[in-house]
């Protein structure tokens, strides 16, 4: 039996899952840091502080060079990246496919990230990653994840039970939210992860999209 055994949809995590969006995500903290005088984390620092949302990534920066949380850096980081969340951004190896093949056996895709609505928008629609029938980021709910939340909201918008449902991402963050929204959850080992994953194990691990898209064509 595989996960995606009674599923009608399939919802998505973006950073980390779908897309490898770290190296710009560095860069825009890196010029957000420069610009106030303090110095810049390294790619795999930065890359352990995504998952929670612009406002975490930012705070954990400051912490990380000695400065309390900042407003105003959250918005000059707002600035900086949403002029450009492109460069540096790759599509992961198989997600194309994976979606396609999830598409074509019926099941109905979401994407819920606790990236801002607007660069989510940006990086869909250049990198061809959609349609995705609801899409729910990180400033469209007073909450992110791991609030449940954002996922039952994203479900709520595709009329489908939580019970009906996956979600698939790469962080503790994620794990956490199905959990809380009791969606079963499916983690995939290309992305993030920032912690160990406890509790409930997820129902499936895949260290590629790839390997997951291959159970998708053998359905
Ligand atoms: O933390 C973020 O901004 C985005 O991360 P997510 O797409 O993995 O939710
Ligand atoms: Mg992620």
């Amino acid at each position: 039996m595989t996960p995606l055994h009674g599923r009608r949809a399939v919802v998505f995590d973006l950073d980390g899952t779908l897309i490898d969006s770290a190296p710009s995500l560095h860069r825009a903290v890196s010029l957000m840091m420069i610009d106030r005088g303090l110095p810049a984390p390294d790619l795999e620092t930065v890359t352990g502080f995504v998952g929670n949302g612009v406002p975490k990534l930012v705070e954990r920066a400051l912490r990380w060079a000695g400065q309390p949380m900042d407003d105003g850096a959250v918005h000059a980081f707002r600035t900086i990246y949403d002029a450009d969340p492109m460069t540096g951004t790759v599509v992961f190896d198989g997600a194309h496919d994976l979606l396609a093949a999830l598409r074509s056996k019926g099941l109905r895709l979401g994407l819920c990230t606790n990236k801002p609505m607007a660069p989510t928008m940006t990086l869909l629609n250049a990198l061809k990653l959609g349609p995705f029938e609801a899409v729910i980021g990180g400033d469209s709910l007073p909450v992110r994840k791991p609030d449940p939340a954002p996922l039952l909201a994203t479900l709520d918008q595709m009329t489908c039970p939580p019970d009906a449902a996956l979600y698939v991402g790469d962080s503790v963050t994620d794990h956490r939210t199905a959990s809380a929204a009791n969606v079963a959850y499916v983690h995939v080992e290309c992305g993030y992860a920032n912690g160990s994953i406890e509790g409930d194990a997820p129902l499936a691990r895949f260290a590629t999209l790839a390997e997951f898209s291959q159970i998708v064509t053998e359905l």
